[in-house]
């Protein structure tokens, strides 16, 4: 017999199931975020194997009392891919490996000078709580006329908001060059995409880690990163890289080809970078 609201049974419970599911999706980035604060991924690479259960709270320095709470996250953490579980899952034999994923928040420190990517800045600006927190108001912002989310959370636009505090500019700016440094991957097979440039412009460049990359990829080509002067007016190129500060809005310098990466990503980014 159906249930008031015409579900059968099973229907109840697969909504239920799926309700809960997106209700507790914010335990995915939560649970993402203590394993990069804590180092996960840096402690098994340097273990060098994988990390048995009792052997990852001792280093973590778990109290007893919280140990299973540990090896939950993990497990959940290995249902979402971030670590592989290897090892029984009895008597605390269980043990923990990298995954690509987990590979990609390997530090710097870690890697002992080489440049292999991490993308842990990334994931610490996103799961900022003074970041996240703006999502809060994401219906008073779309049934009202404030251009941005960042207007109606912080009172200013993300530019705006950034310019004044400097601690998460810094933030903003590490976590966009952490993206940017897969792009060296993808050029190998792009040099059709340059050919017959002499000039190129990166617009909303950030701290010029995509430019880097090109300019190590293409030594012929002159490349401009252009972007706010808060972000690049301290910063100095080399041979074929140079940074110069403006507002895309009011003109951009000269060159054969622009560069838009991850910039005026729909019509919103406009507004948003306004000051
Ligand atoms: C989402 S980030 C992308 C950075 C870089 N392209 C990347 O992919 O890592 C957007 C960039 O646009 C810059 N930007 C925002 N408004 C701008 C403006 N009016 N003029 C120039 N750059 C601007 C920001 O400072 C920021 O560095």
């Amino acid at each position: 017999m159906g249930s008031a609201n015409g579900l059968d049974a099973s229907e109840l419970f697969e909504g239920q199931a799926l309700l809960y599911m997106n209700m507790f999706g914010f335990l995915q980035t939560m649970s993402l975020k203590w394993a990069m604060q804590q180092g996960i991924a840096d402690i098994i690479y340097n273990h060098g194997k994988p990390i048995t259960f009792t052997e990852l709270v001792t280093t973590l320095q778990i109290p007893p009392a919280k140990t299973s709470l540990v090896k939950r996250l993990m497990r959940f953490l290995g249902h979402n891919g971030i670590f592989a579980i290897a090892g029984e899952e009895e008597e605390d034999h269980e043990a923990y490996d990298l995954t690509p994923a987990s590979k990609l928040l390997i530090s710097k420190a870690a890697h002992a000078g080489r440049s292999d990517p991490c993308l842990a800045p990334i994931i610490r600006m996103s799961a900022d709580p003074l970041l996240i927190n703006k999502f809060h108001q994401l219906g008073e912002f779309l049934s009202g006329d404030v251009e941005t989310l960042y207007e109606v959370a912080y009172g200013k636009p993300v530019g705006g908001f950034l310019k004044d505090n400097p601690e998460y500019q810094s933030i903003f700016n590490e976590a966009m060059a952490s993206d940017s440094q897969l792009v060296h991957l993808a050029l190998k097979n792009c040099s059709s995409v340059f050919e017959g440039l002499d000039t190129l412009v990166d617009v909303g460049g950030g701290t010029g880690t995509t430019a880097r990359s090109i300019c190590e990829a293409f030594p012929k080509l002159k490349i401009v990163v252009y972007d706010l002067p808060q972000v690049v007016g301290n910063l100095s190129g080399s041979n074929n890289l140079s940074f110069v500060g403006g507002d895309m809005f009011k003109s951009i310098p000269e060159a054969d080809a622009v560069l838009l990466k991850w910039v005026l990503h729909d019509g919103q980014m406009k507004f948003a970078y306004k000051f």
